[in-house]
Order: structure tokens, then sequence, then C-alpha cells
């Protein structure tokens, strides 16, 4: 029987942890590192990443855009990326933010998180822009496939807050009802502790305007970008996630990545480091 995502990201913060290394080939950090900003480049610095985070880093984040701007190459290069992280046991969350009406979105949850596909990661980020509903198939794949789902629910940047703060008829925040739909998933589908959709909730923003809490049961895995080079800091993890902090995975891109790739694996293990301490 496949393991549920739910249950492997369990395994990986009780192993090597959730520190989770951004994949983000901007062109001033191809140029930082030698590479040239084409989709070979993207390819070896994509590479790289990876075998630094090796045995260090749990999970790694590929955003998906940088590798788009070269069209058909740029994706046979994440492709290579993401089967490298994947075959070296480090979990793969693509950073994709897809979303659509079902029929169509069905298809971006084929892409991701199908068995055998050719971009097959273990985890996609979705937009629920038009319903967290419309997101159920590939909710349902997620959970045929042992996948995981991580649904923007209050992003790390400022020109988000107003709308993800917006109180619905319900009373409810966007944000805080998107929160209760994936925890009612997670309840009818009993993947593991945390459930296997999760919730992208930025690490720079007061949650308390998001009416967030009480944090509903099971309290959903939160993939949390904004530390670094945003300005949050992973010694304020328990206070930025309070009661949600237990299933955070704490991602960081271009403070890493800027270490070049002669202090990268340095970065990762002191990183990686701060964040154990953080979640201790
Ligand atoms: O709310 C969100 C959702 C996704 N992101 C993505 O995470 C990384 C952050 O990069 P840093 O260099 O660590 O700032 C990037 O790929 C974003 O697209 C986010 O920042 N906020």
């Amino acid at each position: 029987m496949t393991a549920s995502f739910a249950d492997r990201l369990a395994g990986v913060f009780a192993g090597p942890g959730r520190l989770c290394v951004g994949i983000d080939p901007h062109s001033w950090l191809l140029s930082e590192w030698g590479l040239d900003d084409t989709a070979a480049g993207t390819r070896e610095f994509g590479l790289r990443v990876v075998d630094a985070a090796a045995g260090q880093a749990g999970i790694v984040k590929p955003q998906v855009a940088f590798f788009e701007r070269f069209g058909s190459r740029g994706f046979e290069a994440l492709e290579t990326v993401i089967r490298s992280a994947r075959d070296a046991g480090i979990l793969v969350i693509a950073d994709a933010k897809r979303g659509d009406v079902g029929s169509s979105v069905d298809a971006y949850g084929e892409t991701w998180l199908a068995e055998g596909s050719p971009l097959e990661s273990d985890a996609v980020t979705l937009n629920p822009f038009q319903g967290v509903g419309a997101l159920s198939g590939p909710m349902e794949l997620a959970h045929r496939t042992g996948k995981g789902i991580f649904v923007l629910a209050a992003t790390s940047n400022p020109e988000g807050v107003a709308g993800q703060q917006a109180k619905l008829a319900s009373g409810a925040t966007l944000s805080r009802s998107i929160l209760d739909d994936v925890t009612t998933w997670n309840k009818a589908h009993a993947d593991g502790p945390l459930g296997s959709v999760g919730v992208v909730l930025g690490a720079t923003l007061d949650l308390d305007g998001f009416g967030l809490g009480p944090v509903p049961v099971p309290a959903p895995p939160v993939l949390a970008p904004g530390f670094g080079h945003q300005g949050a800091s992973i010694d304020d993890l328990a206070r930025i996630y309070g009661d949600l902090a237990d299933g955070v995975i704490v991602s960081e891109s271009r403070a890493i990545l800027a270490t070049g790739p002669d202090g990268i694996r340095q970065a990762i293990t002191a990183r990686a480091e701060e964040v154990r301490r953080a979640s201790a």
C-alpha cells in the first residue's frame, strides 16, 4: 500500500527535519553562481542545490515559474531537477500555484501528482480562487497516490492581505474558510496525523488578523514561505504560528541560495540546525 503524504511528511519531520530549501533560479542568482540565464543554467543550478540539500534538508521546493521561462527546455530541466531530488530521497513540493475550474484543474493534478508523469512531484501548491471545492480532483488524486497539496490561504505578500482577511457571509475570513475546507477534507480522508492537504500561510504575516484561531483539529501541515529574504526569522516560528507551529514547513529560497555554490552546503546545515532548535 502507498504511504500517504501525511505519513511521509511526518517521517521527514522526525528525520532530516522541516527545513524546505527553495529552488528559485532568478537571473541574478544564476549570474552570481556563474551560470547562464538559460534552461541549461536552471538545470545545473537546481542539481547543485539538490546535491547540497541531500542528507541535510528533507524537502525542496522548486519555483516552477523560473523554469517555465524557457518553455519546453525549461520544463525538461525541471523534470531532471525533480527526479534527482526524489532519487536522493528528498520530498519535492512543486510551487506551481495552479487553479481553474474542476475539469481543467484535474489536468494540473495529473501533471504534478500522477505516478509516472514527467513532472511527478510529492506535492504541489494550488490556488483556491475558484473555490476549494474545484480542487477536489487533485485532492482525490493526491489521496490515491500518496501525494500532498498545499492550498494558498494567507500568502506572504502584502498585496494579498485585504482580500484574504475579507469576511464571507458566514462571518469567517476567506483564509479561515480555506483552512476549514482543508481540515474537513483531511478529517474525511484520515491520511495521518497532519493530513495530506495543507495550507500556505506566509511567515511575514500577523496571523491574528486572519481569524485563524482557534486552530481546527486536525491542524493541517503549513507550508511557510517568507523566512529569510522576506524578513521573517526562524527564531520566531512558535510566536508566528502558535498552535499551528507543530506542522510548519520552514521554506527559504533566496537567503540560502544567495550564499552561492561554495557557501550553500554550510548555509543549509546552519539553517537546518536553527529550524531544529526553533521547533524543539
Ligand atoms: O505566499 C507565498 C507563497 C509562495 N511563495 C514562494 O516562496 C518562495 C519564497 O522565496 P524567498 O526567496 O525565500 O522569499 C518563492 O518561490 C515564492 O514564489 C511566497 O513567497 N509566498
